[in-house]
């Protein structure tokens, strides 16, 4: 469609008056909206201009148009030009001379002897893509393949018979496949303007190598993790350090109904466990509050999906493990009523005793569509696994008569010997779920909409709003910030993107909060998705805390109110 309505206009456009090819490009507008999610427009990278003496253009936009930053001139002998780049804030003017012989603007210049735009250049998503649902419209591109432009960036020029008698130039913005880009190597196109030294403005965990942006977990590929039981209490700490610090994954936990967001689950099932005072849960609240923060947070961040992976593995009887399970029990629908609780009990019960069989499978098709889930300690000597953690749901809590569960997160469980002291307790093992995320802060500028920034990070509005607790689109107006776990960008997401967003948007930043002091506009950060625990209780400002039986750590205590708090941008 986008193809023949253009190869219509392409004539139209150069011999017709300006009422037909007004009409002509309204037709183009609309077909090119409907045309390939691959072609999206970003903003205007720059608009090139030939010059016949750079250095007389570069005093013109310094001293007479009064330009804040004027860059060096920098050959580029693979483009056959010189660039200089002039900053105005939104956009970029740069300023071309021919290099070498066989410099692509000799002829223009040649033509055009003061000099005149060469060719304007945008961004957009993703090159490659944009490129390929151009030649299905009959617009040629220049090149096969992309060349690293002025900005690190692959950059891709159109024909100007195909677009109006315009040469444009467009810029892969977010990089995807350049390796240059990737890899985080200063090219050698680096612009003295646009090309900042690592490290600034960049949080010093952003300037890292690109592997480290890959998301901090993928899917599940080993659902369980191997949970070796602890002899003692250092071994149990030793154990859960060893085990919190790998990147593997486990059971997740919880799925709840699509519409319910995941805070409101969880206050209700807080909630519900205060009320309850649930003695199958572990000794406190506390604990509860904050694995349900942990559940959300991560849920939040998108690490956790469903758990039918996990169910659906056999369980090694030879080891201990942890799994989670889902219930067939909807929170929505639950009533405080006794019935309902025994039924969910009993059926929990069968669920963890009746359903794994001898080689400790867990495969049950019917608890795939289930909404609620548990936690489980499956543990080799008792041929069965124990739920715990999800009041209303569990049945008893044992491990067998004499053991109880001290202490569960999602990172870790502990357990001790009924009746023993929590120095003795004993750790089962580690859900090793990451404990923290990467989070991109982006700092709002003020000609800057949520749908801008979605499309920037490759991210739903929808998503956006929810993660920063956005309910008006008009509500970023106040907000300084937005924050995006790195995990939810679209993979073409990558630090040189940073990199270069940071350097195009120095002056404004520096306009808005004075030279030498500019914020980046985009910061990598990482964020702790548990309570950091306290040195020790006394001299902790934020409040009462709580012994954590197995690390022998002080751990802030946890409501739902401090977690709200300290995670505002996400719960
Ligand atoms: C560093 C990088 C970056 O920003 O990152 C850069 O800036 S690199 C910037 C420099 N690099 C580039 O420009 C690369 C892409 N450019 C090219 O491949 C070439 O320059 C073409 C655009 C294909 C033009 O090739 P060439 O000069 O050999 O052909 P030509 O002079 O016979 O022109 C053919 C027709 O195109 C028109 N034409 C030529 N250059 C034009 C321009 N800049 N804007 C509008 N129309 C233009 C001519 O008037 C002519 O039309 P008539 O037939 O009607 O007379």
């Amino acid at each position: 469609m986008l193809c023949k309505s253009y190869r219509r206009l392409s004539p139209l456009a150069q011999a017709s008056s300006a009422l037909t090819s007004l009409s002509a490009r309204r037709t183009f507008v609309t077909n090119a909206t409907k045309g390939s999610a691959a072609w999206k427009l970003g903003r205007l990278n720059h608009v090139a201009i030939a010059v016949p003496d750079m250095e007389q253009a570069s005093l013109f936009w310094r001293d007479v148009m009064q330009a804040d930053r004027v860059s060096e001139s920098v050959a580029m002998p693979e483009h056959g030009v010189y660039t200089v780049f002039v900053e105005l804030g939104n956009t970029k003017i740069e300023l071309l001379h021919p290099h070498g012989e066989k410099s692509p603007i000799a002829g223009f210049l040649a033509k055009n002897k003061s000099g005149g735009i060469h060719h304007i250049c945008l961004d957009v998503p993703d090159i490659k893509a944009a490129i390929a649902s151009l030649k299905e419209s009959g617009v040629r591109a220049l090149s096969e393949e992309p060349k690293i432009g002025a900005h690190n960036l692959p950059v891709v020029f159109l024909h100007p018979k195909d677009c109006g008698g315009v040469l444009c130039g467009t810029y892969n913005a977010l990089a995807s496949f350049c390796p240059q880009a990737r890899s985080h190597r200063p090219h050698k196109n680096a612009h003295p303007l646009t090309s900042r030294p690592a490290g600034m403005h960049m949080a010093p965990n952003a300037a890292v190598a690109s592997s480290s942006l890959e998301p901090d977990c993928s899917r599940p590929s080993k659902p369980l993790a191997n949970l070796q039981g602890g002899a003692s209490a250092s071994d149990a700490a030793t154990t859960l350090e060893t085990l919190s610090s790998s990147s593997a994954w486990a059971a997740a936990v919880v799925v709840p109904k699509e519409k319910r967001p995941w805070n409101q689950v969880l206050r209700r099932m807080v909630q519900r466990s205060r009320a309850a005072h649930d003695p199958l849960m572990s000794p406190s609240t506390k604990d509860f509050d904050s694995f349900a923060h942990s559940v959300a947070r991560r849920a939040e961040c998108g690490l956790l999906e469903s758990i039918g992976d996990a169910i659906a593995s056999p369980l090694p009887r030879s080891e201990t493990h942890m799994v989670g399970v889902k219930a067939d029990c909807d929170l929505e629908d639950q009533g405080e009523g006794a019935a309902q609780g025994d039924a969910r009990s009993s059926y929990a019960s069968q669920l963890f005793s009746g359903k794994m069989n001898e080689s400790g499978d867990v495969a049950d098709p019917a608890l795939c569509n289930s909404s609620v889930c548990g936690l489980a300690v499956s543990e080799p000597s008792r041929s069965r696994a124990v739920p715990l953690a999800i009041p209303n749901i569990a049945v008893p809590a044992r491990l067998g008569d004499n053991l109880v569960i001290m202490s569960c997160s999602l990172n870790e469980i502990a357990i001790s010997e009924a009746g023993s002291s929590p120095a003795s307790s004993i750790a089962l093992g580690s859900m090793l779920l990451p404990r923290t995320i990467k989070m991109i802060r982006h700092r709002i500028l003020a000609c800057e909409t949520l749908e801008g920034i979605s499309v920037q990070y490759g991210i739903q509005i929808s998503q956006l709003k929810r993660l920063n607790r956005i309910w008006n689109s008009s509500d970023i107006a106040t907000r300084d910030h937005l924050y995006i776990p790195l995990r939810m960008c679209s993979p073409k997401f990558s630090v040189a993107y940073i990199e270069y967003a940071n350097a195009a948007h120095q002056p404004e930043m520096e306009i808005r909060h004075g030279p030498g002091t500019s914020p980046p506009y985009i910061d990598l950060i990482e964020v702790a998705l548990d309570p950091a625990p306290c040195p020790s209780p006394p001299e902790h400002p934020s409040g009462p805390v709580h012994l954590h039986p197995a690390r022998k750590q002080w751990w802030p205590l946890v409501t739902y109110e401090s977690i709200q708090r300290h995670f505002s941008f996400v719960m």
